[in-house]
This record gives structure tokens, sequence and C-alpha cells, in this order.
């Protein structure tokens, strides 16, 4: 047992239900933000708040606590930039908001939308990920003076350990996917990295999957948070239809994907598989048949990770094979099909594999190749989140 769960051992029972009487503003408008916020927000094309944001924001902005549940691409990224945005001086040049997740790519994708929803406010960010020099970091941080900075867990706990960030100032941490940092390799260092900030910090904590445990450990953290959760059968979205193809074999799931092709790349695909050997292995496999894919996983050299992220974002490439490193949080808008290559090893993945697709209310489809081992665990899936896996019809255009 770690000092982290000691801690945990002595908490008292924490209350798993939303919090009542929470006030929804239907407008951005109602919500009284600085003219230049709403801008902003406008200038990036939002009209109106999503569900999280007309109930989640002005909870941020009141100083308390938070715990926001909200599906996958509802915009709970939008729901903490805009409330910490709102409550950050921007006079001051002090590092005032910091905000983890779990992969550079998100940490990356979240600072992209803080700047653009304070592209009026005259904010100052900056990623702080791993994988590239550090000294490249000290440099920013000193030259840009980051109002807000967004980082993976390992970085950050570096330059605040070196001192290059100074932790004396930050007044709002997020938790972005905060089940995915509770767990082994990150929670120490969330740990650490919260026991350096000013006593008294706001921590708001952001996921699409928050398990009683994760709850329950979330009360390290927060003092009286407000809580606005989802129930486990409301979580996977009506507009994300899964279907399943019974391969039998495992050797049959290749030429299932191989029949599959042509409607992956009618808009863009991503394709999901446990281990980056396996992604080197049907990205090689797809390859000899002449199929054009790009893979990605963890191993592979930043400035290769960023360059498939970026031909995936601008639609130079279609057909993705990735593990889950690009589970959590990516936001590509014209991703309609996510194929599960492998069923997840853990539950709450499926949930945020299948949330690539039919991101904020678009349609998305999700397809199981299973063979009869995995009759099972898909079968505890759709129990567990009370949704129906269906069968995939002969004609997949039928669906798509
Ligand atoms: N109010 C809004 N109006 C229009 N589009 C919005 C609004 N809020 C968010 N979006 C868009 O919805 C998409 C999904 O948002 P976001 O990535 O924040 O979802 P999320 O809830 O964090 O999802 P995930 O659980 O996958 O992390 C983004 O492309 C974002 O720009």
């Amino acid at each position: 047992m770690d000092e982290f769960d000691r801690e945990l051992d002595n908490e008292l029972e924490f209350s798993h239900k939303s919090t009542k009487g929470i006030k929804v503003h239907r407008t951005f408008e109602s919500m009284k933000l600085k003219p230049d916020l709403l801008k902003g927000i406008y200038g990036y094309g939002f009209e109106a708040p999503s569900a999280i944001q007309s109930r989640a924001i002005m909870q941020i902005i009141s100083g308390k606590d938070t715990i926001a549940q909200a599906q996958s691409g509802t915009g709970k990224t939008a729901t903490f930039s805009i409330g910490m945005l709102q409550v950050i001086d921007t006079k001051s040049h002090d590092c005032q908001a910091l905000i983890l997740s779990p992969t550079r790519e998100l940490a990356v994708q979240i600072e992209n939308v803080v700047k653009h929803l304070g592209d009026y406010m005259n904010i100052h960010t900056h990623a702080l990920i791993g994988g590239i020099n550090v000294g490249q970091d000290v440099k920013k941080l000193q030259t840009s003076q980051p109002q807000i900075v967004s980082g993976t867990p390992g970085r950050v706990l570096d330059v605040l350990k070196r001192r290059n960030l100074s932790p004396r100032h930050i007044k709002i941490l997020i938790l972005d996917e905060a089940d995915e940092l509770f767990t082994k390799g990150f929670k120490e260092q969330i740990y650490e990295i919260y026991k350096q900030l000013p006593p008294g910090a706001q921590v708001v904590v952001v996921s699409a999957t928050l398990s009683p445990e994760v709850l329950e450990m979330t009360n390290k953290f927060t003092t009286d948070p407000v809580k606005i959760l989802v129930k486990r059968d409301e979580i996977s979205l009506s507009g994300i239809k899964q279907y399943y193809v019974q391969c039998e074999k495992e050797e049959w799931k290749f030429d299932t994907l191989c029949d599959l092709y042509d409607n992956l790349t009618i808009t863009q695909a991503v394709i999901f598989c446990n281990t980056k050997l396996k992604v080197n292995w049907l990205v090689e496999q797809m390859r000899k048949q002449n199929f054009t894919v790009v893979g990605m996983h963890g191993d592979m050299k930043q400035d290769e990770r960023d360059s498939i992220m970026n031909d995936f974002r601008t639609g130079n490439s279609r057909v993705l094979i990735s593990t889950d490193v690009w589970a959590r949080g990516i936001d590509v808008q014209q991703v309609s099909l996510v194929i599960n290559y492998d069923l997840p090893t853990d539950k709450e993945n499926y949930i945020h594999r299948i949330g690539r697709s039919g991101r904020f209310g678009r349609k998305g489809t999700a397809i199981n190749l299973i063979t009869k081992a995995d009759v099972q665990t898909q079968k505890e899936l759709e129990k567990f989140y009370s949704t129906k896996i269906k069968e995939m019809p002969m004609n997949i255009n039928d669906i798509m």
C-alpha cells in the first residue's frame, strides 16, 4: 500500500450522487462572462452551451471544487477551459491554472482549445509534454510566462521539481480523464503535483467514466465538491451505433478488416489494437495488401507521433491504427467509424474508444471484431452499460 492509498483509507464515505439543484444556464450570455471570453467562444463557432457546459461552467467559476462527468464528445474541454479562463487574472503573468491529462496529444489539443477560446484575452499558454527537450520548455516558461499550462504528469512534475515552474500562484487544477490519471502509473505523480499547490487551490475532476472507486479517490483532492454525474446506463451515446462481427478465429479478423476497408475511408476511421506490437503488425499486413493506413503508439518518437497526428487531423490520412494512447479525449470530428480489432481490456476504455466517433451529436459507428473467446467479454460490456451491440448486417452500407 502506498502513501496515497494509506491516506485514502482514512477518508470518510463519499456520496456518489449528483448535487441537487444546480442551476442550468441555457446561453453563454447568461453566464456573465468577460466580453473578450464571450467573443472567443462565438469566434470558435459555439452558439449555445451543451448540457455539461450549461451546468458546470458556473460551478467552476464560483470557485467550488467540481466533479464533472459527461458522455464522450459533449464538450467537457470547453467546460473547464471557459470556467478557467473566466477566473484567470490576465494582468498577472504568474501561472494560475494547471491542466493535467494522460497523453501528450491530448495535452497539446487542450492547450489549443484554451488558446482559441482565449483568443481575444491576450492569454499565454504552454503545453508541457514529455518526449521533447526539457530545455525548450524551460526557455518557453521563462520567455512567455504562461498563465495556463496544459501538460502530462511526468513533465509537469519534472519542471516543478527543477523550479522552472512556480506552483505558488496556481489557483485551479484540472484533472482531465481523471480516472486514467488515478491509475497506477500516474497517481503518485498526480499526488506529488497536488501537494505542491497552494492550500485551498480549486480542483476540477473531469471524465466520461468515473467509477465509484475513482469517485472515492477524488475525496483526497477535493473539499465538499459539486458533483455532476452520469448514471452508468446513460454513458453510452445513442448516436453511436454498436455492432460486432463474429470472426470465429483470430486469423479471420484480418480478412474482415480488409473487406471493411472501403467503408473506413468514407470519412475517417480509427482501429484499436491492445498492444504496440499488434499495431505494428497490422499496419504492415494492411500495407502488404496495398491498403493505405497509418499507425501510432507510445513507443514512437514524439516528432513521428506529431506528424501522424497532424496528417490525421488534416484528413491527409484516413485510417489510423492505434493503441489506447488514442482512446481518450482526442477530438477529430471527421472520425465516424471505430473498429475494435481487439476488445479493450478495461470496460472504461470501451466507452472512450467508441467515443472517438460521434463527436458533439454527430453519428458514429463502432464495430467489434470478436472471436469465440470474446463473446463473454462483449456480453459483460452490454450489461455494464445497459447497451445493445448488434451483429453487423451482411451489407455494411445499410448501417453507414
Ligand atoms: N457548445 C458547443 N457548441 C458546438 N460545438 C461544441 C460545443 N462544445 C464543444 N463543442 C465541440 O464538440 C467537440 C467535442 O468536445 P470535447 O473534445 O470537449 O468533448 P469531451 O466531452 O471532452 O469528450 P471526451 O470524453 O472524448 O474527452 C469538439 O470538437 C468541440 O469543439
